[in-house]
């Protein structure tokens, strides 16, 4: 068995994305990604896929360049290879990743950001090599399923008229009613029991009066709300104080280590974050502040599957839960998610996906949800198969764009509809 990488292809693609609502603006009608193909010198391959926009490119050429020659089983290597990939330093000084909703923004996460999608790729193929599933390579599910849960959004019906989109059938949420009828949606359709609605984007009360009638709708089920930092400490503690009997946990209330650790100081209510914790360099301040009771993880930016086992680990040690952050992504992430989730045994949360927004994939089957679970493949690599024309379908929509979706923007998206429009101050309340 020959190991040896011999090519790597990088495929940037755009893929269709509805109007979703966040505190920063609104989902542009397509999204970046960027898919990655390793092939080993026997002709094996793996895929791997991470965020597409232009700061992620530039570093995932030359990285991928380095690559050929080594073996798919270096995964501990892609961390070196990374670290000799140079970053512009205009991309990390003053800047926060998508405004912010992903955390800081360092030289480090955007290279790991990058390795993620080779480290992905490199297990996809090596599995596939030995005749194991990704889940054994690290080391063997403790479940058969991963939950996930219904990540309601407020959304208007379509984008903008006149903005080239597809269209999607979910219809507009604008008030707890269309909230409630998305999360029956979601039911409907996956079988989801827990829900998380995406707020920071209406005054607090009327998120409150969301949340209130989800409820009402679905008694007993897990709720969480994030704001993604969007509230005072005042207004967090408010909340907190009005939907504490309903919620899993709130998430991301105010924004910062400081301002999360007094939010916890004052509330029973467990915080979770994927915003004050994104990096090993930010557990020790918020742990040992107390700020967070769940980390959200998510492989892309923490580095990869085996990162994220050594977050959970870290977390299980200092008795900090654990549960899983998305942002848009295809199957090839989902089943990345649910390989890794299944080896975590600290799972306790359902996790975060926004797959069932996206109603374009570049597999030749989508992964499905069954009673908002899926079931984790035991077939060798992450038990996924690329559609190579949907892949040069989704390739010429990008190579098509004049440049204005190459880069997540959900301020600029939102200014097609209030020209006004600026990316909130924070605290917005
Ligand atoms: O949990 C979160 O904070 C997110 O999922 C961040 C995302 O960027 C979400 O807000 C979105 O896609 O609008
Ligand atoms: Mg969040």
């Amino acid at each position: 068995m020959n190991l040896t990488l011999t090519d790597v292809r990088l495929t940037p693609i755009l893929v269709a994305d509805p109007p979703l609502l966040n505190t920063q603006g609104v989902h542009q009608p397509y999204t970046p990604r960027l898919i990655v193909e390793v092939e080993t010198a026997d002709g094996v391959t793996g895929v791997g896929e991470t965020y597409g926009d232009g700061k992620y490119l530039e570093l995932a050429r030359p990285f991928a360049e380095k690559l050929k020659g080594r073996s798919v089983s270096d995964l501990n290597g892609l961390f070196a290879v990374a670290d000799e990939v140079a970053v512009d330093s205009a991309r990390v000084r003053n800047q926060v990743d998508v405004g912010g909703l992903r955390g800081v923004q360092t030289a480090d996460k955007l290279r790991l950001s990058v390795v993620s999608a080779f480290e992905v790729a490199c297990l996809d193929a090596l599995g596939k090599a030995l005749g194991l599933p990704v889940h054994a390579l690290l080391g063997g599910k403790v479940r058969d399923a991963v939950e996930y849960s219904a990540y309601l959004f407020y959304k208007w019906e379509g984008h903008p008229a006149g903005v080239a989109a597809e269209r999607d059938d979910w219809g507009a949420a604008l008030d707890p009613a269309g909230i409630v009828a998305q999360a029956r949606t979601f039911t409907e359709r996956y079988g989801f029991t827990s829900f998380k609605l995406k707020g920071g984007v209406f005054p607090p009360d009327e998120e409150v009066a969301a949340v209130r009638a989800l409820a009402e709708a679905f008694p007993g089920h897990p709720l969480r709300l994030d704001p993604n930092g969007a509230w005072s400490v005042a207004t967090s503690l408010r909340v907190a104080a009005e939907l504490g009997d309903v919620l899993e946990y709130l998430e991301d209330p105010a924004l910062g280590t400081p301002a999360m650790a007094e939010v916890a100081a004052g509330t029973g209510v467990p915080l979770a974050t994927n915003m004050c914790v994104t990096t090993f360099a930010e557990i020790a301040e918020a742990f040992t502040r107390g700020a967070v009771q769940v980390v959200l993880s998510d492989h892309h930016y923490w580095g990869g599957l085996r990162n994220t086992q050594q977050l959970a680990a870290i977390c299980r040690t200092f008795g900090v839960g654990v549960s899983m952050h998305s942002n848009t992504h295809l199957g090839i992430s989902l089943a990345a998610m649910t390989h890794v989730a299944a080896t975590v045994p600290n799972l306790h949360h359902a996790c975060d996906s926004h797959y069932p927004w996206q109603s374009e994939d570049v597999l030749t089957r989508r992964l499905t949800f069954e009673g908002g679970r899926v079931a984790v493949p035991d077939a060798p690599g992450l038990g996924v198969e690329l559609d190579h024309a949907e892949l040069r379908r989704l390739h010429r929509r990008w190579l098509d764009d004049d440049g204005a979706l190459r880069d997540r923007d959900d301020a600029a998206a939102m200014r097609v509809a209030d020209p006004a429009w600026v990316t909130p101050s924070v605290p917005r309340w």
